[in-house]
């Protein structure tokens, strides 16, 4: 059975399938072998280190780059396809607005260049940020711009919405603001999310979904409350034995120590035997211990994972 998400999308559709995929520029690989599945109708956060190669899977996804290896698919169709750049929207780090326009002609070229297009959307999210519909983009604020940009992308009623750093230059009111905005506007019109962050703190509260790249490879894919569930936060006297013999069963993610405390990020596998101190890890903790340890065997929900059949097809 399937379940209906908002007015589009289906809990069984996947909007983001990536087969092994692999990308080599002149200087070497950026990506390689990166498998997962983004469900319809999440939020999902892209999270890893500078040059992990976030934007080189989203432009990948949007047809802007073709992969060295393997595929990618946007709704089932290859991101060339008319179908999934119908259905997709792109917002890249550099916002793609003409400086001598005035936010009502920024809005009138999107209605202009698109045969989807939702007037009235794109108006309210300007308005509801009081940008004057006559003022130039170029006397903008980074703000102003950023949500004028955001009217364009929603304007086109995107069913996957590709988000590059959005949230990158702007202060914590207006980033509160605008997440706050494009999370009532996923939410209305069943949006998929993909968004690249380096904002760590506000994912928790941003997404329901991650997929962490680092080292070239998926690290971390899946929905937020199982990526977290799998994790346990250890602590206990350090015995100067680093990782006890208690852990040995148990993928270890990290191992700090701190004034004679050892503090343990594990995926147990069963119940963990010793004098620990067990707590949930909050998803900061569980990203930086990742990001520092990509050697850790990655973790990949069943939600994300690809189906093999499908790969093959
Ligand atoms: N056009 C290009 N030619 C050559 N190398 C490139 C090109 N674009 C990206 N790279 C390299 O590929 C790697 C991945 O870059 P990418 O921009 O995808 O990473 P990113 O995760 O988005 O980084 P950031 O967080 O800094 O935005 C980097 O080593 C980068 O230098």
């Amino acid at each position: 059975m399937t379940t209906a998400i908002g007015n589009r999308g289906f809990a069984g559709e996947a909007a983001i399938e990536a087969y092994g995929v692999g990308k080599r520029y002149r200087r070497g690989w950026a990506l390689k072998d990166c498998s997962f599945r983004l469900p319809a109708g999440r939020v999902c956060g892209l999270v890893g280190p500078n040059g992990a190669g976030k934007s080189t899977l989203m432009g990948m996804a949007v047809n802007l780059l073709q992969p060295t290896t393997g595929a990618i698919r946007v709704f089932g169709a290859t991101p060339g396809s008319e179908e999934a750049g119908r259905r997709t929207a792109f917002l890249g780090q550099d916002k793609p607005l003409f400086r001598r326009f005035t936010v009502a002609e920024m809005l009138r070229l999107g209605r202009e260049l698109n045969p989807v297009w939702d007037q009235g959307t794109a108006e309210a999210i300007v308005h509801s940020g009081d940008v004057p519909f006559d003022a130039r983009i170029g006397t903008l604020s980074g703000g102003q711009r950023t949500r004028v940009a955001f009217a364009l992308a929603f304007g086109r009623r995107p069913d996957l919405l590709i988000l590059d750093e959005p949230m990158a230059d702007l202060d914590p009111l207006v980033r509160q603001e605008l997440t706050s905005l494009l999370l009532a506007e996923a939410a209305e019109h069943g949006t998929t999310v993909l968004l690249s962050s380096h904002l760590l703190a506000d994912l928790e509260s941003t997404c329901d979904y991650l997929v962490v790249v680092a080292s070239g490879g998926v690290r971390l894919a899946g929905e937020v409350d199982e990526l977290l569930t799998a994790h346990t936060l250890l602590t206990g006297a350090d015995r100067g034995d680093g990782v006890r013999q208690d852990l040995a069963r148990h993928t270890v993610v990290e191992s700090r120590v701190n004034g004679g405390q050892v503090t343990v990020l594990t995926r147990p596998d069963g119940p963990v035997a010793g004098p620990w101190r067990a707590q949930a890890p909050a998803l900061e903790e569980v990203l930086l211990a990742y990001l520092r340890n990509p050697d850790t065997s990655p973790l990949i929900t069943p939600s994300a994972q690809v189906r093999k059949a499908a790969a093959a097809a």
